[in-house]
Order: structure tokens, then sequence, then C-alpha cells
């Protein structure tokens, strides 16, 4: 039988999530720079920037524990159509909670935020996002799909990831890399987003949701699936996919836990 989706469940955000996700995040951080020495990412917005910010700013526990910024090619696993210092930006968001709190001295990042020229068209917006991805993947000819070393991603309550809405037709688009949406149900209503295949082809997929608040969704994923996109996003990537939750987001939820080990 096909393993499952891991669940690593902490009491504390700050004191044990944080610190298991950055392991976690530096181990696919290793694993992606053996492979091709760089470090291909691609992060959510919502709460995940926070979240991040008190994993990787946290001060190193010794010589393995080493965040190599210069060697991160970060994207937006989806993005709002605004301009990039607009408040619903993702981009603006994972700048202020993290990028513009990498200590002085630290190497800097390749970041990859949406091309603004293109905000009135968002089928255009989400086009030149896939070139960006055809030029850091190699072309669209030689790759069918792209392989993200590692996504960082959100659970909305409603059970959605990235853009990708429940019973949305895009849950159905299977040849772009990136899609416009122009009727999100959460505002801002046009965005784009990188697809189902995209997600569930990345080398991991790190989920990272804390709170009461999404507790009733997890029931959902987890117990029924019911489509939902995360849901969708466990059952496409398997064991590829961890979930670093804490304890009141699972409360109640029936699914095994797993002791956090890397
Ligand atoms: O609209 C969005 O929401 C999701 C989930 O946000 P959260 O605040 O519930 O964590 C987020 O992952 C996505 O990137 C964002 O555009």
């Amino acid at each position: 039988m096909a393993k499952q989706a891991n669940l690593y469940s902490f009491p504390s955000v700050k004191d044990n999530l944080a610190p298991a996700l950055r392991a976690y995040v530096i181990s696919c951080q290793e694993a992606g720079l053996a492979r091709h020495s760089v470090f291909k990412v691609a992060v959510s917005g919502g709460s995940l920037p926070k979240t991040l910010a008190q994993a990787l700013l946290a001060p190193p526990s010794g010589p393995n524990d080493e965040v190599k910024w210069d060697k991160w090619e970060i994207f937006f696993a989806d993005e709002r159509a605004v301009p990039l210092d607009h408040q619903d930006s993702n981009y603006f968001l994972l700048k202020q909670e993290l990028l513009d709190k990498l200590p002085a001295g630290t190497g800097q990042p390749t970041v990859h935020p949406i091309d603004t020229e293109y905000l009135d068209d968002t089928q255009e917006l989400a086009d030149q996002y896939e070139q960006a991805l055809v030029r850091s993947f190699a072309s669209r000819d030689s790759v069918k799909l792209p392989i993200f070393d590692l996504l960082l991603l959100g659970c909305g309550p409603d059970g959605h990831t990235c853009s990708l809405f429940p019973g949305h037709e895009l849950l159905r688009e299977t040849s772009a890399w990136v899609a416009p949406i122009e009727d999100s149900p959460k505002p801002p209503p046009k965005r784009i987003t990188l697809t189902l295949p995209v997600v569930t082809h990345a080398v991991r997929i790190a989920f990272v949701a804390t709170g009461g608040g999404k507790k009733e969704i997890m029931k959902q994923i987890f117990e029924e699936g019911a489509g939902l996109p995360c849901a969708l996003v466990n059952e496409g990537a398997g064991e590829r996919a961890s979930w670093f939750v804490d304890n009141d987001a699972v409360e109640g939820v029936s699914y095994p836990r797993r002791p956090f080990s890397l």
C-alpha cells in the first residue's frame, strides 16, 4: 500500500514546531544542493511566512544547522495580482516577515516575484511566471514538469492550498505549470497559482497549519479527504508530504501522528 502523508504535531509553535521545520527545511536544502547545487523552493503566503521566519531566523544550533541563503531560489506557490508593495501581496508578506530580516552579512537568496507589468491580464501574468520557471528548470520541452526541491504550503480554513480552491475547475488543470484564477472565493479574486500536477511533483512538500481555527478542516482533510485541495496533494504526494501542525490544529483528528525525525 502507498505510504501516506506524515503528520507531525507539536505542543508549541515557537519551541517545537519551528525548530523541527527548520531541521526539515535544512535537510531538503542539503538534498537539493547535492542534486543541482541550488535549492529551489516555492512558498505560500497567509500565516506561513511568520512561522517560517520563526524557524529560519533562529540562531544555528551547530555546524550542520546552516541556512545557505545564497543558494536558495525562491518562487511563490501562489500570488495575488497586486503590486509588490501591496498589503495583499504574498511577496510583500514574505519580504516583511523574512527577507528583510536576514542577518547582515548573510548571502541573499534569488527571489522570483511576479512581473507586475501584467497585473491587468492574469493569463499573461501566469504565463510570464511559468516562463520564469522554464528559465530556472530548463525548457518545457526538456522537462515535463518542474521539480521543486521543496514546497512550503499553507492550508486555508476551507482546505485550499496555493490558490487551488475546493471544487474549482483549476483542480482539473493538467497541462499548465502556472494558472490564473479570477474568481478566488477568498479576496483578492485575481491571482496566479502553481497547478496541482506541479505541486504533487515536488521532491518534498511541507504544510504548516496552526491554531484551533484549522481543527475542523484538518478533520475533513485527514479523515474524509472529500476532494479538498490539501487532501488531493496528500493523495498525489503520499509520504513526500509532511504536515507541521500544532496540537490545537489537530485536536480530535483521527490520523496517526509520527514522532518527528529526519
Ligand atoms: O490566500 C491564501 O491563503 C492560504 C492559506 O492562508 P492561511 O492564512 O490560512 O495560512 C495561503 O497558503 C495562500 O498562499 C494564500 O494566497
